[in-house]
């Protein structure tokens, strides 16, 4: 089997979108003076799918989020080449091409992306060539099914906020992962209404359901430092991405203060980013996503590095990408799930593209034995609100 060709396009939704409200999600936008909203520049109403043919026509679905219109490009101009022609049973010598060829400026961010998204659509190929999906694989069936927790709970009205708990708290889900609305640039004020929002939440989903935090990078090691203790007696699963992701060092110092667990790793990239972490301990739970960290091929390695340091892997956004990475492991206990919603950041909008994504039921989602590869096509029900992009 040979890889025949590689089309990569870009779906840019043009569809109704939910203005986010303000201060819904600190971010690392939130310390640099701006007139405009912080978290603008982190939407996601683009996606690039990508789709290898090999010679016997069989068809992998891949996709990538991360600026998709420079992922296809580096797909067009530097990945497709390096695969067509190719056995793509030959996946870590095809990886090892993409990211040693690009190396030079392509081991973190939107270049890792691309590969990823590349070694996805080469990984479904293998599923369906040999009638399995892939979770069979790289382990097996780990679990009769997967823990997930809801993952929205944007920073809004505080009423607003539970009535969405108290919605999924009665649909069965036992976790739930919050986001804070401020900062550091927020002073005092901000540290009230951070805490105010944690004690909503926890008065609606009480203490037998766990309970996340998202900072999505909107603190700094002194802010986060004075925030623990005072969030510990929320008693919070983790904390996640307190800091940038450069800042290890900061990650380390908050995670070694052993008051709360620390989470990061979905803007993090490769084996070696995740070996810096995890020496480093400064993770509690790793949480690359596999359409980032450099495909299928990179986070089954990250698996097994997480299984030897006992640090639990529990990938960014859900989707069925991280859902195989999962199911395969017993490093992994449970996925995000980011419900069907009006497209508003954008975490919603692979609803709109593919069809198969498993639709959490009490609290948990099924990966069918019977469904080869990924288990992904592509939906036309909303291409008419997509621009799509060759
Ligand atoms: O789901 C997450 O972990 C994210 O970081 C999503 C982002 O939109 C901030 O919530
Ligand atoms: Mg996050």
């Amino acid at each position: 089997m040979k890889i025949k060709s590689v089309r990569a396009r870009v779906y840019e939704w043009k569809g109704k979108t939910v203005p986010p409200q303000g201060n819904f999600c600190s971010n690392a936008m939130d310390l640099v003076y701006s007139k405009t909203e912080t978290m603008s520049t982190f939407r996601f109403h683009s996606w690039t799918v990508v789709e290898i043919e090999t010679d016997d026509g069989i068809v992998g679905l891949g996709n990538v989020a991360l600026a998709p219109k420079i992922a296809k490009a580096i797909i067009d101009e530097y990945l497709a080449p390096l695969v067509i022609g190719q056995d793509p049973w030959d996946y870590e010598y095809l990886w090892q091409r993409m990211y040693r060829s690009t190396h030079a400026w392509g081991r973190k961010g939107v270049a890792m992306a691309a590969i990823s998204a590349v070694d996805l659509a080469i990984w479904d190929i293998l599923g369906k060539s040999v009638n399995k999906p892939v979770f069979k694989l790289l382990g097996g069936r780990t679990k009769e099914k997967i823990p997930c927790y809801y993952s929205k709970l944007y920073r809004t009205d505080l009423k607003e906020m539970q009535d969405e708990a108290q919605k999924f708290l009665d649909q069965g889900f036992k976790a739930f992962k919050m986001r804070f609305g401020y900062g550091p640039a927020h002073l005092q004020d901000g540290v009230k209404e951070n805490l105010k929002s944690v004690e909503a939440v926890r008065e609606v989903i009480g203490y037998d359901t766990d309970l996340m935090l998202e900072c999505y990078m909107g603190w700094n090691l002194e802010y986060a430092k004075r925030m623990l203790p005072k969030l510990e007696k929320f008693e919070p699963r983790w904390l996640e991405e307190p800091v940038i992701a450069d800042d290890i060092g900061g990650y380390a110092e908050l995670n070694n203060m052993g008051i709360i667990p620390i989470s990061g790793g979905e803007h993090e990239f490769s084996l070696y980013g995740f070996q810096q972490l995890l020496e480093k301990k400064a993770v509690s739970v790793v949480q690359y996503d596999t359409n980032r960290v450099g495909g299928i091929t990179a986070a089954h390695k990250i698996n097994a590095l997480c299984e030897a340091y006992s640090v639990p892997v529990i990938p960014h956004a859900g989707q069925m990408h991280n859902y195989h990475l999962t199911m395969s492991t017993l490093a992994s206990p449970m996925a995000e799930y980011f419900p069907i919603f009006d497209v508003e950041v954008g975490n919603e909008l692979f609803w709109y593209i593919f069809d198969g994504e498993p639709i959490a039921e009490n609290g948990f989602l099924q990966l069918r034995d019977d469904v080869p590869g990924l288990g992904l096509t592509l939906k036309a029900d909303y291409l008419d609100q997509f621009q799509i992009t060759e």
